[in-house]
């Protein structure tokens, strides 16, 4: 029997809100990506991601909330391998898989998982990197974050997105001397809501030639390790992830202005708040979206089809005590159906 002929794979990672959903929702919509199988990988007990994206394909796997680079790597060396064979099988069909990353996210170790697996090795082709970096909130983020600045130095192709913002116009803010120092080698395209031809996004694969065969785990870690940063681990735990699901619609003047009061006490310290809120008197929800201190304008969810009018939240902050965090349930006056709080080691080990 012919060997079988490996399936590209792209790996999209970037910080937290950079825009890789964006990013993907845009490449799904072209022909060349159209059976594409896309896995995703959330924070937060409640995914919103995925629901957004579904609007653009079927084919969405969402990977149980925790990282990819620590807990989860056995449920995604798991979940391919379950794909390659439904896809012997011709049970399902799919010429690509997608896989986007948590934003805090190491994708070092992942890297490490998809081409060291013997049957993942056999039967996926590292198609590139692509990691999406705010024009915004890049250059702070990676002064701050151990994980932006690995996901940088991993990618074959660097997205700078959110060029259209005022906001990224000073010079002195971009994050492009930054990229340019943790990898020289990347190619960095200026991007707006995720619009990239295509062909930019594949066959990016600088793996090809490094890696090219399957590698021993030593090798593989061995090229990884040359080019990424030493994993920081020191301020991990300060950051946690808080998710609510509410039944009964908000009312938009208290909605509008606890995110307001929020923003403006402790806005640099939400490092991503994203929901899908239902208000009252509306017949459709809103996805909302903030990325530190940057909110950008609600997004109407008109074509919105889930009968349940639940609204639900995802942030991940920095430096919350739990008293705060009940604060902010009371101050919306919501009495959550569900309520989460992890606190995240999110880096975990890295066997990078
Ligand atoms: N103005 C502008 N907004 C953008 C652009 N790209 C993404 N956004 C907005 O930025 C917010 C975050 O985008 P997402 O695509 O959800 O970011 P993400 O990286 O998937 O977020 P996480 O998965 O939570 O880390 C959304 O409100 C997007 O509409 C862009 O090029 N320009």
């Amino acid at each position: 029997m012919p060997a079988p002929i490996p399936c590209p794979l792209t790996l999209i990672t970037g910080f937290l809100g950079s825009g890789k959903t964006t990013l993907i929702k845009e490449m799904l919509a072209h022909e060349t990506f159209a059976n594409t199988m896309v896995i995703v990988n959330e924070f937060g007990e409640i995914g919103i991601d995925h629901s957004l994206m579904r609007a653009s394909t079927e084919e969405v796997i969402l990977l149980p909330s925790g990282c990819l680079c620590c807990t989860l790597r056995g449920d995604l060396r798991d979940l391919l391998r379950d794909l390659v064979a439904r896809r012997l099988a011709a049970e399902i069909g799919f010429d690509r898989v997608v896989l986007e990353t948590t934003g805090l996210a190491d994708p070092a170790p992942i890297l490490h998982t998809l081409l060291t697996d013997p049957v993942l090795a056999e039967h996926y082709r590292m198609d590139g990197v692509v990691t999406v970096v705010d024009a915004v909130t890049g250059a702070a983020n990676l002064r701050r974050s151990t994980a932006a600045q690995r996901q940088v130095a991993l990618a074959d192709l660097v997205v700078l997105s959110k060029t259209d913002l005022p906001e990224a116009q000073p010079q002195a803010r971009s994050p492009r001397p930054q990229i340019a120092r943790l990898n020289p080698a990347a190619e960095i395209v200026p991007v707006v809501q995720g619009r990239l031809p295509p062909d930019r996004l594949r066959h990016l694969g600088h793996f090809d030639a490094a890696m090219s065969g399957s590698m021993s785990g030593v090798s593989a870690r061995a090229w990884i390790a040359t080019r990424v940063p030493a994993a920081d681990p020191e301020h991990l735990s300060r950051i946690r992830t808080v998710s609510w699901e509410v039944e009964a619609p908000l009312t938009a003047s208290r909605f509008d202005l606890w995110m307001d009061v929020l923003m403006a006490r402790r806005g640099a310290d939400v490092l991503r708040f994203k929901g899908i809120v239902h208000l009252q008197d509306m017949a459709y929800p809103f996805a909302v979206h903030g990325v530190q201190h940057i909110f950008h304008p609600p997004l109407p969810l008109t074509g919105w089809q889930a009968p349940d009018r639940h609204s639900r939240f995802v942030m991940i902050v920095q430096d919350f005590s739990d008293d705060e965090v009940a604060a902010l349930c009371d101050a919306l006056a919501i009495v959550p159906l569900t309520e989460h709080l992890l606190t995240t080691g999110y880096l975990g080990e890295s066997t990078a």
